[in-house]
């Protein structure tokens, strides 16, 4: 029976060295679930509202702990998501906190597949689940609100879009990461890491385009596969009084979006995340036009994993490609309705972590349960690699 027994909550750390909420789900029967919030540097605007850390776990104690605990069934996963929206009553989890809310919500789904002696990927996906993997999205060299004084876009990300299967397309991103750190030592360029581990020279964008092609040609070369290559732009931290401006060098929002349908053609990028800024769904529809039939054009903070933002999008063309944050909008429940919204529409869903994160793997079995054709979950670095690592696994259990 999976009847939440009780629900608990405490403070940990994440992988910023910041405090987090981490929730315990216990079940009548015995069942146990463990989830923890990840936490974003470059957040959306329209994101669900992360509380400071003491008074999420207060607020979700007092509100939200009394209507689960004797209530509710830990395998009724919209059950748990309504209960934890309705100790809420905002719109945007501001409440009780999307990051008690999502921890929990990923403790209660891990409860209800523990009772069940099933895998959560199983759980939440199904007996007819799809049978695919997820590419993974790997990045390699990043900057912007992750690592100072490195490069403006973002994310360089490599994507092994040719990669026989999952394992050896999550050894190809490491190996491009691995090259892209020979390469920066051959040409004496000093480097530290980001926050999601990827390299963070203080070196300009177009460096930067240059060195992680020359890395994804050398190790396709190697592998004998294709690899491709993506970006995260996160272009609203970059738009300041309407124009987007990178370092000394400013461009209008038409000249954004030529400069990134450039980009597209010049390195063939299979992938583009958050070109322009949050708010401007006309332009992302223009470079969609230009661009969306040879690339991804996925919305990040564009669309927080909001399904009335998301149905906007659907209606203006703004792209064909949705990220999936499950702390953007604060349950499985929610992130499940736009993933499947996404799908529907023929949006590719792109499964991602967050900048600040844990060893929850909880995002590689969402993945692997909705069929979601990529995930995004960095290519080196113990709390990326609990997720890579996790979506081997299930790929050699599930065959
Ligand atoms: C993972 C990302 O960064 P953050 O978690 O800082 O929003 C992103 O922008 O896609
Ligand atoms: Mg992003």
């Amino acid at each position: 029976m999976t009847r939440i027994e009780e629900v608990s909550l405490r403070a940990i750390l994440d992988s910023r060295g910041n405090r987090t909420v981490e929730a315990e789900v216990r079940t009548a029967s015995g069942g146990f679930g463990r989830g923890a919030a990840p936490s974003g540097a470059s957040t959306g605007e329209h994101e669900a509202i992360e509380l400071p850390v003491d008074e999420a776990i207060a607020a979700a104690r007092e509100k939200a702990v009394p209507r689960l605990e004797g209530r509710v069934f830990s395998g009724d996963q919209r059950a748990v998501d309504a209960a934890l929206h309705a100790a809420d009553g905002s719109e945007d989890f501001s409440d009780i906190g999307a990051n008690s809310a999502v921890a929990i919500s990923m403790a209660a789904a891990k409860a209800g597949a523990d009772v069940l002696g099933a895998p959560l990927y199983q759980h939440l996906g199904g007996a007819f689940r799809g049978r695919n993997y997820p590419i993974p999205l790997g990045n390699v060299v990043g900057g912007g609100e992750h690592a100072a004084d490195a490069t403006h876009i973002q994310e360089f990300l490599a994507a092994p879009v040719g990669a026989p299967n999952v394992r050896e397309a999550v050894f190809a991103n490491a190996a491009v990461h691995r090259t892209v750190g020979d390469i920066l030592d051959e040409r004496d360029i000093p480097a530290a890491k980001g926050d999601e581990g990827a390299w963070a020279p203080s070196i300009d964008d177009e460096e930067a385009f240059e060195i992680v092609a020359e890395a994804t040609d050398r190790v396709t070369d190697d592998v004998g596969f294709e690899i491709g290559f993506g970006l995260d732009v996160a272009a609203a931290e970059l738009y300041e009084d309407g124009v987007y401006r990178y370092g000394d060098e400013e461009r209008t929002t038409a000249e954004q979006v030529s400069y990134v349908a450039g980009l597209v053609e010049e390195y063939d990028l299979v992938y583009v995340e958050d070109p322009l800024d949050e708010n401007d769904f006309t332009a992302f529809a223009d470079l969609t036009d230009r661009v969306g039939s040879r690339t991804l054009i996925c919305g990040d903070d564009l669309f927080v994993t909001n399904t009335e933002r998301i149905a906007h999008g659907i209606d203006v063309g703004a792209a064909n490609s949705v990220l999936v944050k499950p702390n953007q909008i604060g349950t499985l429940s929610d992130a499940f309705d736009a993933i499947e919204m996404a799908t529907e529409n023929g949006y590719d869903p792109v499964i991602s972590h967050r900048s600040g994160e844990t060893e929850d793997t909880t995002i590689a079995h969402l993945a692997v349960a909705t069929d979601a054709p990529y995930i995004k979950t960095g290519a080196v670095g113990g709390e990326r690699t609990a997720k890579l690592n996790e979506l081997i696994r299930i790929a050699e259990e599930a065959q």
